[in-house]
């Protein structure tokens, strides 16, 4: 599902962010991405969904070669794979149901199908009753649940995550660590990118940890292992 070989990544100005990696991900996997800030973290998620691409190495995601991949591709590469964000990014302007149908949308699939994919993810994130409202209407916890749904409304094999739970307070965090565990559980390989100790010493899942830019550990049912 993910196939990273001997990857680097140096930014334009000269940081090295990320120093040979190596690492395989499978199916149905959940993988919690966890180290000191500016380690690289996000540098190696965005790899992942091809917002940086590599300076060398291979990086396989989804039988995609991002290294090689035609920006005319990206797209199609997307739809493969959701992502969320620490900051939720909904469109203000739309409703909850509106802006996860938006994705569909623009694949110009037929209404019907819309509104029944827009209503199962709603119901997998527990938002049923919250289609009609305004992203300002709703919670930050309720927020990041939509913008869940709407990464998972495509069916995609992979969801990404970019600290979900960085702007919410502990007790919200676990409700969305209970629906990220819910979509886990329907088969969906999760990478998530988090600096929350007490989700990844509780939740036990695998865990990457990133140092320097390289893999400083790699454990099946790991620990935070950072002071906080
Ligand atoms: N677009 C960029 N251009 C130049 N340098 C960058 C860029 N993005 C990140 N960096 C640098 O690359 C290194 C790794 O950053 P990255 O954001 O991947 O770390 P991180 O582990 O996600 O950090 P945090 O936990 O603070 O979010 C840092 O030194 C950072 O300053």
């Amino acid at each position: 599902m993910i196939e990273m070989k001997d990857v680097w990544k140096t930014y334009p100005n000269g940081v090295m962010a990320i120093n040979g990696i190596d690492v395989s991900i499978s199916k149905g996997e959940f993988v919690y991405v966890v180290g000191p800030s500016g380690a690289g973290k996000s540098t190696f998620i965005k790899l992942m969904y091809r917002e940086e691409k590599p300076t060398k190495g291979t990086v396989v995601v989804n039988n995609f070669n991002l290294g090689k991949i035609k920006e005319s591709r990206i797209p199609i590469l997307r739809r493969s794979l959701g992502i969320v964000f620490q900051d939720f990014k909904l469109l203000p302007q739309l409703t909850v149901y509106e802006n996860i149908a938006f994705a569909l949308e623009v694949i110009e699939e037929p209404r019907s199908t819309i509104k029944r994919s827009v209503m199962n993810v709603l119901e997998i994130v527990h938002l049923k009753n919250k289609a009609r409202f305004y992203p300002h209407e709703i919670s930050g916890g309720e927020q990041q649940r939509v913008a869940i749904a709407r990464a998972i409304v495509n069916n995609p094999a992979l969801l990404i995550a970019d600290e979900p739970t960085g702007n919410l307070d502990p007790d919200t965090s676990w409700g969305i660590m209970k629906v990220l565990e819910e979509i886990n559980n329907r088969g969906t390989t999760i990478v998530m990118a988090t600096h929350n100790k007490e989700i990844v010493n509780t939740i036990r899942k695998r865990v990457i940890a990133i140092e320097g830019g390289r893999i400083a550990r790699d454990e099946a049912r790991g620990l935070y292992g950072y002071e906080r």
